[in-house]
């Protein structure tokens, strides 16, 4: 079985009087990329913080690589490799430069420092931005560098803020390629996002974090599964425009509806009997789209921003 790389047992933190992590467990195998999904606030750079000692642990455990701490130790933040929400890169230095800095802060010399920098601009496909300013580097350039130089000590856990946010879809799916490589040589990844297909196209496990507290966690097709129906219609009619009755109708057929602001989904276990139903209840089929369940409705289903339409 695979090592345990982290563990939390009851996490909590609290900022002054509002406790923004309420004592969450869960665990993280050598060589899966593990994911935190949650709105805004919900605890995620929280969490992550405590690992890579920008901020202590102060209620509950926290173990990385077996070790229990308070602030992350020095021997274990060698062995990380840190992404944040911030891309923090150093403007007065080049894109190569910014390398071979991080290399000399963990010890290795000018010569290595420049080698394995270089290598790993040619790994992030960014070889020839070499003695680039930061300044001229697009977002997804930027993102892409900050990868490769917390790529410098060679770590063996990399956390990742938010990796993909504000990128374009094709740096968006380079990002995911990168760091598929990086799972294929053993590397464990955990992650922080806001989307879903992220979540699905890289995690093994996630968990679904709401105001400081796991609502659910599992390997994404588990969470599919387990918390949501296999089928979905989605109503993309106005409100007020949704005939009455409507919830009743359809859990009279064993179905379920569920509000998210201003919009309908209706689930099922058989998405064609109930498509078939629709016309019957006064609810146009070209207004609706019939399709599988995915990681989305089970986000919002257990976030719980829906309401019983
Ligand atoms: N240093 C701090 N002082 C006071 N409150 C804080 C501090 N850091 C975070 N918070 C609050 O704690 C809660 C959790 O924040 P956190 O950044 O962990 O959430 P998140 O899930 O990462 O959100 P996002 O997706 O916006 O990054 C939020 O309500 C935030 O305002």
């Amino acid at each position: 079985m695979n090592e345990t790389v982290v563990r939390a047992e009851n996490l909590g933190k609290t900022y002054g009087d509002f406790r923004a992590l309420k004592g969450i467990s869960f665990s993280i195998k050598a060589g899966e990329c593990f994911g935190f999904l949650g709105h805004n606030g919900a605890g995620k750079t929280t969490t992550m913080q405590m690992m890579y000692g920008m901020s202590t642990v102060e209620e509950g455990e926290l173990w990385l690589f077996g070790e229990s701490f308070r602030l992350t130790p020095p021997a274990i933040k060698a062995r990380l490799g840190v992404v944040s929400q911030e891309d923090n890169l150093d403007a007065a230095l080049t894109v190569i430069e910014n390398l071979e800095v991080y290399g000399l802060i963990y010890g290795l010399t000018r010569t290595e420092s420049r080698l394995r920098g270089k290598n790993l601009l040619v790994f992030m496909g960014l070889e020839d931005k070499e003695n680039s300013n930061i300044e001229s580097l697009s977002g997804g350039l930027k993102r892409r560098l900050v990868i490769a130089r917390a790529l410098m000590n060679r770590p063996d856990l990399v956390i990742l803020d938010e990796p993909t946010t504000g990128l374009d879809p094709q740096a968006r799916h380079l990002v995911w390629q990168k760091l598929r490589s990086l799972k294929a040589e053993g590397v464990t990844l955990v992650l922080t996002t806001h989307y879903m297909e992220e979540a699905v196209q890289l995690c093994d496990s996630l968990v679904v974090m709401h105001e400081g507290t796991i609502l659910a966690e599992g390997s994404p097709q588990y969470l599919i599964a387990t918390y949501v129906r296999p089928y979905a219609i989605e109503v993309h009619l106005p409100l007020s425009q949704v005939p009455e009755g409507l919830t009743d109708k359809v859990s009279a057929c064993g179905g379920e509806v569920i509000r998210v602001l201003d919009s309908l989904f209706l689930y099922a276990d058989d998405g064609e009997s109930l498509w078939d139903s629709l016309a019957g209840w006064g609810l146009p089929k070209h207004a609706c789209l019939l399709r599988p369940s995915n990681m989305e409705d089970v986000f919002l289903k257990l976030t719980g921003m829906g309401g019983e339409a």
